[in-house]
């Protein structure tokens, strides 16, 4: 077997009676993009600040070609860092902030004057070159940051939560340049975030964290359309549950049935399956049909409000059991037009756009 590039090995850490992280593992590729996703204290920062060398484990190993780096100081791992506030020398010019990591390293004069002019056009700062942070733009700063980590051409990038302090615009513009700075270099990219959008649009795959655990890791497609538990389930995408019964199960497939008499063959399920018959069906609003004439093998429900958001409309129904379904329909949809609050509904969907949760 091909030796990993980047490993995580059983990592667990304990602060006292606290455990940040229980067991965390996971291997990265070179050149990979990998995000961390999950809520506040899922664990998330503590596994960057681990392979950071600012932590050390109590349990576990993080190997790098192999090797270990845990008794490497941090400053000798050769690992670049970009955090959420920026940590730019203030009384540093920008060039000289790029510079610093390269004097560090014993580089020349002039090897250091054509880095910093390499990388102030990677991140598009040509002529930036003389400011002071200070009399920069947040997103400007942030830049800088990426160009200063980069400049040593670390093999592995670590940044935890780089854009949260921008507004949504200039997140988006950032974005997208760390997409094409990932794509012109090879560098091996881990990324914290607990933003789902960041997340899909950012990464080759993302591991979920719950509880200090990885949930499920996977490409944005595979932990949307298979997510492996109802976290993962309510963490990317959106979606609804409504309590079932489980009639028969085999080859993780169940025959569920639903109040109202309706059983649904063939819907993928998920759990330990065992003596347990109720679960919970997992609905993505995008994945419902909506019609207003009655239909076999439906969901009934009753309209309570109707949203127009932009290229969709979101439909928000209600089960006569009460249970709350989201149906989202393109601008325009027929079945929409003039259905009034207070209307019935039947809804269907295919069993593989479902899942089922014990
Ligand atoms: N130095 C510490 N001492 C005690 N507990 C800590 C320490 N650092 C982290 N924790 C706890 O460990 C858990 C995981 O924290 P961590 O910062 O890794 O989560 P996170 O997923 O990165 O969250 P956030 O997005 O809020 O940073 C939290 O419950 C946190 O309170």
């Amino acid at each position: 077997m091909m030796t990993p590039f980047l490993e995580i090995r059983g990592i667990r850490k304990q602060y006292g009676p606290v455990v940040a992280v229980h067991d965390v593992n996971l291997t990265v590729d070179h050149g990979e993009f990998m995000t961390f996703l999950g809520p506040s204290g899922s664990g998330k920062s503590t596994t960057l600040y681990i392979l950071a060398g600012f932590e050390q484990p109590t349990l576990g190993d993080i190997l790098l070609n192999g090797r270990t780096i845990l008794d490497t100081p941090s400053h000798q791992r050769n690992i670049g860092m970009v955090f959420q506030r920026y940590t730019l020398f203030p009384h540093l010019s920008v060039g000289d902030n790029i510079a610093f990591p390269l004097k560090v390293r014993g580089w020349s004069k002039a090897a250091i004057t054509e880095r910093v002019r390499q990388m102030l056009s990677l991140v598009r700062l040509e002529g930036f070159e003389d400011r002071k942070p200070a009399a920069m733009s947040g997103g400007q700063q942030q830049r800088v940051a990426l160009a200063r980590a980069l400049a040593y051409d670390p093999p592995v990038l670590l940044m935890d939560e780089p854009l949260s302090a921008l507004d949504k615009k200039l997140r988006e513009e950032i974005q997208h340049e760390i997409r094409r700075i990932h794509q012109q270099t090879e560098v091996t990219i881990l990324y914290v975030t607990h933003d789902q959008e960041e997340a899909l649009r950012l990464s080759d795959r993302i591991a979920v964290f719950s509880h200090g655990v990885i949930d499920q890791i996977g490409t944005g497609e595979q932990l949307y359309s298979d997510p492996a538990t109802r976290f993962v389930a309510e963490f990317i995408g959106d979606s609804d549950f409504l309590p079932c019964r489980i009639v028969e199960q085999r080859d993780g497939r169940a025959l569920i049935a639903l109040d109202g008499n309706l059983t649904v063959p063939d819907v993928p399920l998920h759990g330990k399956a065992g003596a347990k018959t109720d679960g919970l069906l997992m609905l993505r609003p995008e994945r419902l049909s909506l019609s207003t004439e009655r239909q076999e093998r439906a969901l009934s429900a009753t309209v309570e409000d109707i949203t127009f958001l932009g290229t969709h409309v979101n439909v928000a129904a209600r089960t006569p059991d009460g249970a709350a379904l989201s149906v989202r329909l393109p601008f325009g949809h027929h079945a929409i037009a003039g259905l009034p609050r207070g209307a019935d509904v039947w809804l269907t969907f295919e069993p593989d756009a479902a899942h089922v949760f014990l």
